[in-house]
């Protein structure tokens, strides 16, 4: 049995990991972990959300909750993740991190942490997003720059990065497909007389609406005709189980940094 933290448990993905994690086989829920002082703490996770207790007591106590822990699963901030990824690496837990938004300097440290336990962080743990970036991949690479590239993402109003983490993947793989680096040709920051678009731009634009849970578009748009790939998201559930599946696939590996690609034997 693997004993899985949900860090962030009263969050939007927090509560569906904490029912994802009670529910799965070869897991236990061993600990949910909130920000310090959140209400929650001291109260059982299940009747904190409303239901039946689940026999877990919601913390703040981050050490304590990992020392039993063998997986960590994270949807939180990225300056929470960057503290929670030394403590998981210190009680040699696999974190599993689906927090968005990452600066570089925050990256770096999870690149530190990775020396000493598995790390698995991908922007989007749903299986047909990461089944996408592939295809995104392969039409990038058959489609020359005459089709100009596009992702177009739409989130509820609530979600505080843009772009999202799934649209830099999108937009990372669409530039692999181009044989380029992301950052030499992404276009982020349109407004006012921007000048006409320049060839082998990958544009970035971003919807805050609603309580769209998650809708990305790669549009390849050429001479006459465009082809779109997109994904819909219709449950936050599809995350959720991604975690836990990275969780265990975790286990066996050696400390370093992994992806969904990874964990879903894609590459
Ligand atoms: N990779 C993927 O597949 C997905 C990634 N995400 C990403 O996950 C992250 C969370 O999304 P979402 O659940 O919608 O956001 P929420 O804001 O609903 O949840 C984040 C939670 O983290 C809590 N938190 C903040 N600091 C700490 C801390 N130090 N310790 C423990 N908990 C803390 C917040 O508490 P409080 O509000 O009290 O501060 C909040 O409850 C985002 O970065 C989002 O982009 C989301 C969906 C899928
Ligand atoms: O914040 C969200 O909600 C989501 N965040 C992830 C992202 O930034 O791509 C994944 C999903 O789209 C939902």
């Amino acid at each position: 049995m693997v004993n899985i933290v949900v860090a962030g448990g009263a969050g939007r993905m927090g509560r569906m990991l904490i029912r994802e994690v009670a529910a799965a086989e070869g897991v236990a829920l061993s600990a949910v972990l909130v920000r310090p002082g959140h209400d929650w703490v001291g109260r059982d996770a299940g009747a904190a959300m409303g239901g039946a207790d689940l026999g877990v007591t919601v913390t703040d106590d981050a050490v304590e909750a990992f020392a039993t822990a063998q997986a960590v699963i994270d949807f939180t901030t990225p300056e929470a993740t960057v503290d929670y990824a030394g403590l998981a690496a210190q009680a040699r837990a696999v974190h599993v991190i689906g927090t968005t938004g990452f600066a570089p300097e925050d990256l770096q440290k999870l690149s530190a942490a990775a020396r000493h336990a598995p790390i698995v962080r991908a922007g989007n743990m749903s299986l047909g997003v990461n089944l996408l970036t592939q295809l995104v991949r392969q039409v990038a690479a058959a489609l020359d720059e005459d089709y100009d590239i596009e992702v177009v993402e739409a989130h509820h109003n609530r979600k505080v990065d843009a772009p999202s983490g799934t649209a830099l993947m999108l937009g990372e793989a669409a530039a692999a497909g181009r044989g380029v680096a992301l950052h030499d040709v992404s276009d982020r920051g349109r407004d006012g007389m921007t000048g006409a678009r320049r060839r082998g731009a990958i544009g970035f634009s971003a919807i805050r609406g609603g309580d769209i849970i998650g809708e990305h578009d790669v549009v390849f748009a050429g001479p006459g005709e465009r082809v779109i790939l997109r994904h819909k998201a219709d449950d936050r559930g599809i995350f959720a189980r991604g975690a836990v599946k990275a969780a265990l696939w975790g286990q066996t590996q050696p400390p370093g940094e992994y992806d969904m690609i990874d964990v879903l034997g894609l590459r």
